[in-house]
């Protein structure tokens, strides 16, 4: 029988894709992949997407710093992916959790101011309440240093690079303390043509 039991810890991760505009994108994705600190992290990367496993913490701390990374280029930068808390039977990567809550990267990013316009969706899953804890953390948003808008299936988050993921893992981290599986869908994008 499959392993439908969460792990003994509350390993986290993310799969996320960058996507460059630009003749330079084979550069723009492996420099900030190599670059940004992720020895906090398990990490793998194929031709679709990056995968990291380990703390909340973590995990957020290092997708904000490779999308950073990406967007000081000054090129027209997106990134899309789906963050997971709880999902049964992760519990390969126990190692990682004995790390520090130290976010490594957070020190560096304070010089990179950068706006971004982004969206994002939170999923509790397994809970009839769901719509609740989805109403109560946008609510919150509205008080997280972001401009908080409505949008079909999705919340528009607009402000600086570095608050927007703060909010979405204060969201994340908030509903995953009382809904064990929760996942969260993001799209950000930066120095987009449109806002020229
Ligand atoms: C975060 C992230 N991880 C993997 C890919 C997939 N990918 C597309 S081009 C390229 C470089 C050449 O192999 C890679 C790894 C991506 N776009 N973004």
């Amino acid at each position: 029988m499959t392993n439908q039991q969460c792990g003994t810890s509350r390993i986290a991760g993310v799969q996320f894709t960058l996507f460059p505009m630009s003749d330079n994108f084979v550069d723009i994705i492996l420099s900030a992949l190599d670059e940004v600190d992720h020895s906090s992290v398990w990490k793998e990367t194929d031709d679709v997407t990056t995968c990291m496993r380990g703390k909340i913490v973590h995990i957020f701390d290092i997708t904000k710093a490779i999308f950073l990374h990406a967007a000081k280029t000054g090129e027209h930068v997106a990134m899309s992916g789906t963050f997971s808390v709880g999902c049964p039977g992760d519990n390969e990567a126990d190692v990682y959790m004995a790390e520090s809550d130290e976010p490594v990267n957070a020190p560096n990013l304070s010089a990179n101011e950068q706006q971004a316009g982004c969206k994002f969706a939170i999923h509790p899953l397994g809970r009839d309440d769901y719509m609740d804890k989805i109403y109560e953390q946008i609510d919150l948003s509205k008080a997280r240093g972001v401009d908080v808008s409505p949008s079909h299936y999705m919340t528009r988050l607009d402000g600086d690079v570095a608050s927007i993921f703060d909010a979405m893992e204060e969201a994340f981290e908030a509903v995953q303390q009382e809904v064990s599986h929760t996942t969260m869908t993001f799209t950000i994008s930066a120095n987009s043509p449109s806002n020229r």
